[in-house]
């Protein structure tokens, strides 16, 4: 069946006929995403959904999401999703990093032109038939210092065009390295340097807790007396109530945001200020960028539904379309091993560590780890997959180490999953043969040679003449036919294993008498 797409937000008509032509069947509603109550109604039928910034993805909506694998943010923040409930739930959340960031950074800087100019006041009033040629004296930008918060993507073409412009720009960004704040001509600055110098101040955060209110009334009191402001980043970034205070006292000379602590925003403190000028959040608004974004989600979204390719997912690693047929049979052997491990394991789990050996090692690991802890977590959670594993594991205070060895021993690649509990610590190593299937080949350090069949019997036993006899007795006995029978052990008499591929689920009679038989240790069926 082709995957469904629902597009809830006004995308470009773009967006849609990538889909189609992918093979994808496309719902678009362009409005849908302000209608939160029809949207959790009928997102049940979808694989995916594209979303612009006005469809929230709330617990409320991923919780009737059943069949929902991927949602798509054509644009840059995913604020408007809830990204721990869509991990929890499995779900990958893809934004579109760079395709509106020229187009934004030019609005921040229209932003600024219109500030230092008083633009749309000038044009109100001439259009109004006033002629207030006195009224608007505007000042120069050449020359002045501007201070941007947040110079990576956006910030940094801000930063270029205002050099263009010849304007001294400084920045304050914790992750921005010396290196890089030189190669962009910027002087990298603490917060309260960039406040005591800037003449117009700009943001490029995103919201976290640690920049909301990164201009509050305190930093606002810091800065330069006759300050202009920026925001095309985020609401909440200012404190919106106390630049309105320091508009009306004059320490600030103009405000110019795109964007609002609520949105969409119908009244603000802001508004109606003289020296203020507000747009609905048109950052990434034009043409160009919008046609970017929606190509760009629309392709991701495609890759990862029908090959399972991952880009610029903020909750999993990515996995180019190259990769995804090389990751997939590793992606198999780490669930299985996982899964192996998982439906033996009774007691809380402490730590999972994962080796890889071999050419496995320079896959990407991060992938195959969350795999093997989704198949080990999945006896005890049935809902977990990839994405939602991590997290998971977290929560529960699993650690999870991971190794890799790029040199090859036994096998060209090899990987080992050991669980340790606070009784004791199991090992389970395998590998993928050239058919592609994935292999038991190592347990507990015995070595066995058997594949993951869907109905399996783990048992192991002293190492003793007569086992073997009466085991398949009983399995004849109970009619339960033996497809493949894998054996090993660790010296004569002493450890052994025997991992049975039986036809058929294994009834509890059975499984019984073979834990009553002399020399039997345990014995588990198990499922693939
Ligand atoms: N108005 C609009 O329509 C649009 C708004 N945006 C907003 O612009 C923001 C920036 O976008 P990009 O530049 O692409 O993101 P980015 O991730 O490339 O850059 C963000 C920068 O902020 C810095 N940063 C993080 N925490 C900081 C802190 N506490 N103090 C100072 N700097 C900090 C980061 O180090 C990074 O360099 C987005 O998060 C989005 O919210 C993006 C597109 C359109
Ligand atoms: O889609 C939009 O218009 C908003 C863009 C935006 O805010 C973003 O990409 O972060």
């Amino acid at each position: 069946m082709a995957p469904r797409v629902l597009i809830s937000d006004a995308l470009s008509p773009a967006a849609v006929q990538i889909f189609k032509d992918r093979g994808i069947e496309v719902d678009f509603q362009p409005a849908l995403g302000k209608d939160k109550d029809k949207l959790a109604e009928i997102i049940g039928n979808y694989d995916g959904l594209a979303i612009r910034s006005a469809t929230k993805v709330t617990p409320k909506i991923l919780a009737n999401a059943t069949r929902l694998k991927v949602v798509g943010r054509a644009g840059i923040g995913v604020d408007n999703v809830d990204i721990p409930a869509a991990t929890a739930k499995g779900v990958i959340v893809m934004n579109t990093p760079f395709g509106n960031s020229i187009t934004t950074a030019e609005h921040a800087i229209a932003m600024m032109f219109a500030l230092a100019r008083e633009i749309p006041a000038a044009d109100a009033s001439t259009q109004a038939g006033k002629w207030e040629k006195n009224r608007f004296m505007g000042v120069e930008l050449t020359a002045k210092t501007l201070g941007i918060i947040g110079c990576g993507n956006i910030g940094s073409i801000v930063a270029d065009r205002a050099i263009g412009l010849k304007m001294k720009v400084i920045a304050f960004d914790p992750f921005l390295s010396p290196e890089r704040a030189k190669d962009i001509g910027v002087e990298k600055v603490e917060l309260d340097d960039l406040l005591a110098r800037a003449d117009v101040i700009t943001l490029h955060t995103p919201l976290t807790d640690k920049t909301r209110n990164v201009l509050s009334a305190e930093a606002i009191a810091k800065t330069k007396k006759g300050v202009r402001i920026v925001n095309c980043a985020r609401g909440g970034l200012v404190d919106e109530a106390a630049l309105a205070q320091a508009l009306e006292s004059g320490h600030v000379a103009g405000a110019a945001f795109d964007v609002f602590i609520t949105e969409p925003a119908t009244e603000n403190p802001l508004f109606g200020h003289p020296n203020v000028i507000c747009t609905p959040h048109l950052g990434a608004s034009t043409t160009e960028a919008q046609e970017n974004v929606a190509l760009q989600v629309a392709e991701q979204m495609s890759d990862y539904l029908l090959r399972g390719a991952i880009s610029n997912a903020v909750n999993f690693p990515s996995i180019t379309a190259e990769e995804a047929p090389k990751l997939k049979p590793f992606i198999e052997l780490a669930e299985k091993l996982g899964s192996f491990a998982g439906q033996l394991t009774d007691t809380d789990i402490q730590t999972v560590r994962i080796t890889y050996d071999g050419a496995v090692a320079s896959l990407k690991i991060k992938a195959l780890t969350s795999a093997a802890v989704a198949g080990l977590l999945r006896p005890a959670l049935a809902d977990i997959n990839v994405v939602s594993a991590p997290s998971i594991a977290k929560e529960r205070g699993i650690v999870v180490e991971e190794t890799t060895r790029e040199i090859a021993g036994d096998y060209e690649s090899l990987i080992t999953l050991t669980v340790i509990t606070e009784k004791m610590e199991r090992s389970i190593s395998g590998t993928v043969f050239a058919d592609g299937r994935p292999r038991i080949v190592d347990i507990k350090g015995i070595k066995v040679d058997a594949e993951f069949a869907p109905s399996m019997l783990y048992v192991t036993n002293e190492d003793k003449p007569g086992f073997v006899g009466r085991f398949a007795s009983l399995l004849g006995d109970a009619g339960l036919n033996i497809a493949t029978f894998a054996l090993g052990r660790d010296r004569q008499g002493g450890d052994a294993i025997a991992l049975v591929e039986v036809d058929g689920t294994v009834p509890g009679e059975l499984l019984a008498k073979v834990q009553q038989l002399p020399s039997v240790k345990q014995a588990k069926p198990l499922v693939f």
